[in-house]
């Protein structure tokens, strides 16, 4: 099981430090959800911990600082969907998707049936199939974004960084996206870290939630404890209530 472990991390862009002081530990299989208001350092906190902005502080897959990992290991250790991605527009989805599984190819570097097959599972699973031959170019920016993901997901890391998934997604598309990744970790076990400006998608789908506030933690806990009126007034400076759907999964409500 992939345990990730964050030890006192600090990052942030030439001379101005954005996040400090950063631990956390989320179990193998387990789903951390980082919220936190705009600005908060969310998007370059999970950049650091998925090595791809210099910073200070440990981090550890099962065990293994990151950092000690070749190129290769590392990208079979843990995958990065950005929030914003630069993708190479000529390509297909399918070409696009099938780069996910470039750590697992053989020296020739040729994909195989194996790695077909996740992705063709990947793209029916994300609806996308219909779109496979299709330019990302020529996609719809919701349709991009759950390409992005699947490219993400075929990389069948242990540990997977998700920044802010379902935005641009409507919500049935951000449903299966999410119920996706929750299977995932019923299945292989995988470790899920995820940014949500979407708070009820947060609880609902989040075991843990680090809050995040001007590049500190806030808190952390469950959605329960941590996504309270109180804590959401004082750090969204946002008035809401917290209900409950008859299922017993909370609701995070604006009130007026
Ligand atoms: N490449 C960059 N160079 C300089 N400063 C940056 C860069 N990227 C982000 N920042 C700054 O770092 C701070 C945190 O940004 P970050 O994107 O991590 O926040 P966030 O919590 O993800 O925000 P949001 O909810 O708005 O997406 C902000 O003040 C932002 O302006």
């Amino acid at each position: 099981m992939s345990r990730l472990e964050v030890r006192d991390l600090a990052a942030g862009y030439r001379r101005h430090r954005v996040v400090s002081g950063v631990s956390t530990t989320v179990d193998g299989g387990g789903w951390l959800g980082i919220i936190g208001p705009n600005g908060a350092g969310k998007s370059t906190l999970l950049k650091a911990i998925a090595g791809l902005l210099p910073h200070t502080g440990e981090v550890r897959v099962g065990g293994r600082a990151l950092t000690s990992l070749p190129r290769r290991e590392r990208a079979r250790t843990l995958a990065y969907a950005p929030q914003i991605p630069q993708l190479p527009m000529g390509l297909t989805v399918t070409d696009y998707v099938l780069l996910g599984r470039t750590p697992h190819l053989g020296p020739l570097g040729r994909e195989g049936r194996r790695d077909l097959a996740v992705v063709e599972e990947l793209l029916a699973r994300l609806d996308l199939t219909d779109l496979a031959g299709r330019a990302l170019h020529t996609l719809s920016g919701g349709e991009r974004q759950r390409t992005v993901l699947a490219r993400a997901l075929a990389q069948r890391a242990g540990v997977l960084l998700l920044d802010e998934p379902t935005t641009g997604l409507d919500i049935g598309h951000a449903q299966t996206l999410l119920d996706l990744v929750d299977e995932l970790r019923a299945e292989l076990g995988t470790t899920v870290v995820t940014t949500l400006h979407d708070l009820t998608l947060a609880a609902q789908y989040s075991e843990r939630v680090l809050l995040l506030d001007d590049g500190a933690v806030a808190a952390e806990g469950t959605p329960g404890e941590v996504l309270t009126p109180a804590s959401l007034a004082e750090r969204y400076a946002a008035r809401v209530t917290v209900l409950h759907t008859p299922d017993g999964s909370p609701v995070i409500a604006p009130t007026r």
